[in-house]
């Protein structure tokens, strides 16, 4: 469906306001129109032959006409403002409301930037036509056809010769119309290829500044800025050839029609008076055609702009409510996920054939390496996507027949990133749950140890949380997020890491508090960190998007598979409390490949060398291209590995966890990084310098040899 067809289903409702505004267009119209025939009355009946009766009837007709046009005019006005603005009230209404019921893959596909560039650029442009130009564009054209019914009755002949020339007026912009709407289309991407880096900008602008990247921000900006200009001449030259080419077509004509009026009037076949009035209608009939040309580039705008918002409108969300959907019952029921197989896109398989079975009631945990579709599995049981094959089931319930409604309430989930709104503590905690008592909402915030350090906070629950709750620290913001999904009370928790942020006392107090929540509530938390999944009642182990293993954790230890591995890597470390002072020991130390067959007593000595560094989420504690004196191994936390190959961007090739280590060629000489190692989150290092594992190894030459062999052996 075209614009013009989209708003008139819009105004189909007010009627009565359609046909106020119809009406007025055809008095003023009319009144335009006839005016200039008064010209030919006024000449061939009261000047010629000077009769003052003619005269004033005829100048007293043209008065009340005007007085009536006044009043049409402006209860045309306003009938257009309102019409238009309602148009457009509601248009904008269904846009948001159609993108809030849009799936995650939808927010894959459509940046922040596109979004808000068709909210704003190509709102803006479908307002202009809603409100101005389509009602200028239907006076107009009324106004042509009148118009055009009085030159033939003043001189068909004259006006058959006016319309072919006027052919030409249609044609010449239909020639370069393609190229305008192109320029068009592309000059907007653009604009949204701007927004983005702009939304990039201030979002990352900690990790730009971190990372040194403002040269590589600014150089980008400069080249979508120059494609902004070079794109924006190329549509504005457009543009002007497609409105120059019906004004030079209307020169032709008004030539056509001066010479074919003068051979009319030279053989007496028009009189003077008509020629008279007919030249004033063409005049008016002209600027009207011209003004309608003019808007041409416009109206390709606005056109342009109603496809982009159309293509955002025809998106149909991946899940979908049911036709007849059921509510979940109200106590914790059984979770299923029966032969479950996923991608996020159709070529992809991030989960194969996953079947797991959660008692009603019970506290579970998903563990495994980085990228073994844990976290994948936990969006399916809050149904953020839907399986491609298999069903995931709560209580009994194919989770495709639930009503979306029923499932919010049931389950909560805590997500690895929190987010806050631009709103006071207070209000992102409550939310919807409005009627929740101050002694609730404290009683929550206190299980999720918030509460003490908001009421320290001068406003305390009224502080403002800013620029999506950046102004907190990461562990606030997790600690709120847990506090917010508490207050919902929900059958079904649903733990996303959501104590990866928090100091180890923290999150075992928080993940004792948790546990504590079982029986009446099923929990599904994911981590990676072992040491808050022991006490589970049931481990899954996922590895390359399948179910390896499950059990509890004694058990798992047991079976010395994929979990005992983990388990293992995890060991050896000693965090203190509050996550600022760490140590490893000499049998940890002695699994690292490199380390093998090294005398324990000297392994210990090189674990005292080990110094903390605590870091925080966003850090690059190692960059590519850098010297290297420091090897490291992550005592709690995670790491992305980054690497950029020469004219190409940043690509995350590896990401590190508790018990992974990294750097180690530093240990032995000085070369440059060939990749950067950045936390996830707030993270413990322990590290130790090159010199120091030098100066301790000097006497030991065998240390050098093994561990120059093993990283050999490894590159
Ligand atoms: N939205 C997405 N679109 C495409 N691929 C994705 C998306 N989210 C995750 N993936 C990919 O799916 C795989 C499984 O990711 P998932 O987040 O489930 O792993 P995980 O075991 O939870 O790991 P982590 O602990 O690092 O989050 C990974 O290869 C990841 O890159």
């Amino acid at each position: 469906m075209n614009g013009l067809g989209i708003m008139l289903r819009y105004l189909k409702p007010r009627k009565g306001l359609l046909l106020l505004y119809v009406l007025c267009v055809l008095v003023e119209v009319s009144y335009a129109s006839a005016s200039p025939l008064s010209l030919k009355y006024l000449v061939d009946k009261a000047f010629l032959p000077k009769d003052w009766e003619a005269f004033w009837i005829i100048v007293g007709i043209v008065l009340i006409g005007g007085v009536l046009n006044i009043f049409a005019g402006m209860a045309g006005d306003y009938s257009t403002a309102r019409l238009g603005g309602e148009a457009i009230r509601q248009y904008r209404t269904d846009l948001f409301q159609h993108i809030q019921r849009q799936s995650m893959p939808f927010y894959q596909k459509y940046r922040v930037g596109d979004l808000t560039t068709r909210f704003s650029a190509d709102m803006s442009a479908v307002e202009r036509m809603i409100s101005g130009i389509y009602p200028f564009l239907f006076r107009e054209s009324i106004n042509v056809i009148i118009s055009l019914v009085l030159l033939f009755s003043l001189e068909w002949r004259l006006t058959l010769a006016v319309l072919a020339g006027a052919l030409l007026m249609i044609a010449a912009p239909k020639l370069v119309q393609r190229r305008a709407e192109t320029a068009n289309v592309h000059y907007k991407e653009a604009q949204e290829r701007f927004s983005n880096t702009i939304d990039e900008m201030a979002k990352g602008h900690k990790t730009i500044i971190n990372l040194h990247q403002q040269r590589r921000f600014h150089e980008r900006a400069e080249e979508q800025i120059r494609g902004l200009f070079s794109l924006g001449l190329a549509m504005r030259m457009a543009n002007s050839l497609m409105e120059r080419l019906p004004a030079s077509a209307l020169l032709v004509l008004n030539g056509t029609m001066i010479v074919f009026g003068g051979y009319l009037i030279f053989h007496d076949r028009m009189t003077i008076g008509d020629f008279t009035a007919f030249l004033t209608l063409f005049i008016s009939v002209g600027a009207a055609a011209t003004n309608l040309t003019q808007l041409i580039p416009v109206a390709i705008d606005a056109n342009v702009s109603f496809r982009r918002i159309g293509e955002l409108l025809a998106e149909k969300p991946s899940v979908e409510e049911a036709s007849a959907p059921l509510e979940l019952p109200k106590a914790a029921g059984s979770v299923l996920m029966k032969d479950v197989t996923f991608g996020y896109t159709l070529e992809s398989r991030q989960l194969r054939g996953v079947n797991l079975s959660i008692e009603a009631g019970s506290y579970v945990a998903f563990v495994g390496t980085s990228g073994s579709g844990k976290s994948t599995a936990l969006q399916l049981l809050a149904r953020f996507y839907d399986p491609a094959i298999g069903t995931v089931s709560v209580g009994g319930i194919d989770l495709r027949r639930v009503s979306e409604a029923s499932l919010r309430r049931h389950a909560s989930m805590v997500a690895q990133d929190t987010f806050l709104f631009n709103a006071t503590i207070r209000d992102n905690l409550l939310l919807d749950n409005e009627n929740a008592s101050d002694e609730r909402m404290a009683e929550a915030a206190k299980l999720a140890q918030i509460h003490s350090a908001v009421e320290g906070w001068p406003e305390g629950y009224d502080t403002m949380v800013h620029q999506e709750g950046a102004s907190l620290s990461g562990g606030e913001r997790q600690r709120l997020a847990i506090a917010r999904a508490l207050l919902r009370d929900p059958k079904l928790l649903l733990l996303d890491e959501a104590t990866s942020a928090l100091d180890p006392s923290s999150e075992s107090e928080i993940n004792g508090v948790i546990e504590s929540l079982r029986g009446d509530r099923t929990i599904v938390s994911v981590t990676h960190r072992l040491g808050s999944a022991a006490n589970a009642d049931r481990i899954f182990v996922f590895d390359k998007g399948e179910i390896v293993e499950s059990g509890s954790h004694s058990e798992l230890l047991k079976l010395g598979g994929a979990y005992r591995g983990l388990w293992e890597k995890q060991q050896g470390f000693r965090v203190s409390p509050d996550g600022l002072h760490a140590t490893v020991d000499a049998e940890r130390l002695a699994k690292l490949a490199f380390f093998e067959g090294i005398d324990p007593e000297l392994l210990s000595g090189i674990a005292d060398l080990f110094a903390t560094y605590p870091c925080q989420a966003g850090e690059a504690v190692v960059k590519q291209g850098e010297e290297g004196h420091q090897f490291y191994i992550i005592a709690r936390g995670k790491f992305e590995v980054l690497k950029r190959e020469p004219g190409q961007e940043e690509k995350r090739i590896a990401v590190l966890q508790d018990g992974d280590y990294f750097g180690e060629i530093a240990l032995l000489k000085n070369i440059p990084r060939t990749a950067t190692v950045k936390s996830i989150e707030p993270s413990i290092l322990l590290s130790i310098r090159r010199e120091a594992f030098q100066r301790m190894t000097r006497e030991h030459p065998q240390v050098s040899a093994s561990l120059e062999a093993a990283l050999l052996d490894r590159m």
